[in-house]
């Protein structure tokens, strides 16, 4: 378990323009060190920004768009192409505009697909997908993932897993099936936090003063059932990348000295 870094941001726009820097280099460097890079892609207005941002930076280039694996770590479960689904929204901020290998973009099932409106079984298959594309590097039945990115809900969430929801509680299982989300729509798809925990880096993004208390809450001794952003931590890092409005209820003590 790594102990959260915090990094704080001007405003929400310079976040996402960061992350998306550093996910550059996260990636050139994985590229560089293993022949290819693995990324797990948020939903969300944060994580569309960094998305978004890096659509538009200048070394965006520096990546191989080919030798890039792309993941989600929850989906809205909805027909294939719906605008509310994640891959559909990442496909409009960033995938679209570059080339991208079709069979390394892994997007969760939709409701419409091989699998219907089951989404246990839409949830299991994308486990089997998971454990399919698993190597001597991972920890567990998943990829070694490079980065694995987590927009954080004003209640806490990350992925689709919710305070005190079951998924939350899942400790076996990588993928799972989300019904009764708080958050529309309803029925999701989520990875469980083992399977976020397997991820070399965590990156928890969080802009805006919607989410000063969720940040504040999380990062101050909450339980993972309580504050699921809590049980959200890398093996080797886990940074929570903010701006100073998502960071404005802070304890003094977990301010970087940077801003103290
Ligand atoms: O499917 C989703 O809705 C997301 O994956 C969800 O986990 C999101 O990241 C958070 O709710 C934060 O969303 P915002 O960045 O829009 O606040």
């Amino acid at each position: 378990m790594s102990t959260p870094q915090l990094v704080v941001h001007r405003d929400k726009e310079l976040m996402a323009q960061a992350a998306a820097a550093r996910l550059i280099t996260r990636i050139v460097d994985a590229q560089a060190s293993r022949g290819s890079a693995s990324v797990v892609l948020t939903g969300g207005r944060n994580g569309n920004g960094v998305l978004a941002a890096l659509a538009a930076a200048p070394a965006r280039d520096a990546i191989d768009w080919s030798r890039l694996d792309l993941w989600w770590g929850d989906e809205r479960f909805l027909p294939e192409g719906d605008p509310e689904r994640n891959v559909t929204q990442a496909r409009k901020a960033l995938l679209d505009s570059v080339p991208v290998d079709p069979k390394r973009v892994h997007a969760m099932p939709a409701s419409d697909g091989p699998w219907g409106a089951d989404v246990e079984a839409a949830a299991e298959a994308y486990a089997e997908e998971l454990a399919r594309a698993a190597g001597p590097e991972s920890h567990g039945p998943v990829p070694a993932f490079d980065v694995l990115m987590l927009g954080v809900g004003p209640d806490t969430h990350v992925a689709s897993l919710f305070p005190e929801h079951p998924g939350v509680r899942e400790t076996e299982r990588t993928v799972i099936g989300v019904h009764g989300s708080p958050k529309p729509p309803p029925t999701r798809i989520s990875l469980t936090l083992p399977a976020i925990r397997s991820a070399r880096e965590v990156w928890l993004l969080a802009a805006g003063e919607d989410k000063a208390n969720a940040v504040a809450i999380a990062l101050s001794g909450a339980g993972e059932i309580q504050a699921p952003a809590a049980g959200a931590y890398g093996r080797a890092r886990t940074l929570w990348l903010l701006d100073t409005a998502a960071a404005a209820q802070l304890p003094k003590s977990l301010y970087p000295p940077a801003l103290a």
